[in-house]
């Protein structure tokens, strides 16, 4: 039978559709409690309840310096700040309500722009 030669995806533009991701999400009126690291000194349980901290200054940081190998490196964490604001808070508070909204967007523009 025929050999599958299996396309390759463009990732010609995926360093510019990060930035422009990531602008969005900072941006957004739902973003203040993800735009710097939880001050885990000031927060009881969060450095043991939560293993691996993410936030968007943080993303930035390591996009500006490379840190990611590609696009998908890039979604897996900004979809960790919202797993931990899942796993941290009440679905029914400001915070759990603003997590969830910021996913929602989030998933809405990355498949608007790779899909
Ligand atoms: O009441 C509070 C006080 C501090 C925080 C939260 C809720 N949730 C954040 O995910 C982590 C920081």
């Amino acid at each position: 039978c025929a050999k599958k030669v299996k396309l390759a995806k463009d990732d010609t533009n995926d360093l510019a559709t990060c930035r422009v991701l990531l602008a969005e999400l900072e941006g957004h009126q739902d973003a203040w409690p993800f735009l710097s690291p939880v001050n885990h000194k000031a927060v009881p349980g969060y450095r043991k309840v939560i293993k691996k901290p993410m936030d968007f200054s943080t993303i930035r940081e390591k996009l500006a310096n490379n840190r990611y190998l590609n696009l998908e490196t890039f979604i897996i964490d900004v979809n960790l700040v919202f797993d931990n604001c899942e796993k941290f808070n009440e679905d029914n508070s400001e915070i759990g309500r603003a997590g969830h909204n910021m996913r929602r967007f989030f998933d809405k523009r990355w498949t608007e722009l790779l899909r």
